[in-house]
């Protein structure tokens, strides 16, 4: 399987990334040692994440701007983090068709958000398909997420380069936005940007502008960029790509792009203890049964939630 995914077979990187998005404790052993193989083969890419609420336009931006880059000769896969499709009223990505002709591009890889998930387990899903999609040679990855909660940290732990999507004339452009995300954000990029909303996407754009030079540059020198586009009309897509191609090339020569890179694996394996410490400590039948104890003593406030769970620890240690 890990040698017709390196010659680039869309079906075996299919495959591979079922087997990582099991939960089936037979096939982690498996899917381990593909990600191991794997990780020897990645090819030199460029990971961008993509945000914005629902609605924005995600998908249609997605469509458009994947068509460009394969057009250029570049092998584009797209991922998605949607920890939403794992309850039961659906996927805000929806099941709608999305991206169709991009989905048909032979240079294209699209697969949706593993679901049944928590955004913890779409998270670690999708770093490991990231890593398969670039042993299959795919060199831009698009890591899709829809703007609400957590998401959006989470992708940005994961991408060299964070796009935010936004609407003109969607009411307080500025004050409605989280300034956590403005913070995270490498470049604003306000989509629709076409017939009647022509106008009002120039001032959104200068409002953006000047709200960003309140902020300090970034630490890698870099000062986010607004721009606008059309991704129904095609309109402004090549400068989005423009902007991504210089911060890459500009954190490449300096060092930064990989710099980030490693810190990101190194928060990768200090979020997988995390993980796998927490999964082990809850699935532990002796900690399940002290657990009620516990509890109905921190409600009626008898001991204090960090006494508790500092005994409960000491005893979990103790097991172990
Ligand atoms: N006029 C105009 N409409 C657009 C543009 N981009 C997307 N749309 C429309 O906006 C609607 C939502 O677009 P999607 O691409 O589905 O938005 P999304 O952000 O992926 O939405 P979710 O999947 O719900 O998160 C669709 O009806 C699109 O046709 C654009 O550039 N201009």
């Amino acid at each position: 399987m890990v040698e017709a995914l390196c010659k680039g077979d869309k079906t075996a990187l299919g495959r591979a990334i079922t087997l990582v998005e099991s939960n089936h404790r037979k096939h982690f052993e498996e899917a381990n040692n593909i990600v191991t193989q794997c990780l020897k083969q990645q090819a030199k890419s460029i990971r961008i994440g993509v945000t914005g609420v629902p609605g924005v336009g995600k998908s249609t931006f997605i469509e458009t701007f994947g068509q460009l880059l394969t057009s250029q000769g570049n092998k584009v896969a797209v991922l998605t983090v949607d920890p939403t499709s794992s309850q039961s009223r659906g996927s805000i990505l929806g099941d709608k068709t999305r991206m169709e002709v991009l989905s048909k591009d032979p240079n294209a890889f699209i697969r949706p958000s593993p679901s049944g998930l928590s955004l913890g387990g779409v998270t670690r899903k999708t770093r490991e398909s990231i890593i398969l999609c670039e042993a299959a040679g795919f060199t831009i990855i698009l890591v899709e997420t829809v703007g609400v909660g957590q998401n959006e940290t989470t992708v940005h732990g994961m991408v060299d380069f964070f796009l935010l999507l936004k609407l003109a004339g969607a009411g307080d452009e500025l004050q409605g936005i989280k300034r956590g995300i403005i913070e995270m954000a490498d470049a604003i990029v306000i989509n629709k940007a076409d017939g009647d909303n022509l106008t009002k996407a120039k001032i959104a754009k200068s409002e953006f502008e000047n709200a960003l030079q309140l902020y300090p540059p970034k630490e890698n020198g870099w000062r986010p960029k607004v721009s606008s586009c059309s991704s129904t009309e095609n309109t402004g897509i090549v400068e989005v790509w423009n902007i991504i191609s210089n911060y890459v090339d500009k954190t490449r020569a300096t060092g930064y792009f990989d710099k980030k890179r490693k810190l990101q694996n190194k928060n990768w394996l200090f979020e997988a203890i995390e993980e796998q410490l927490k999964a082990d400590f809850f699935k532990d039948s002796l900690m399940a049964e002290k657990m009620e104890d516990y509890v109905s003593k921190v409600v009626s406030k008898e001991i204090s939630p960090f006494y508790a769970a500092d005994q409960l620890i000491t005893l979990f240690k103790t097991r172990s």
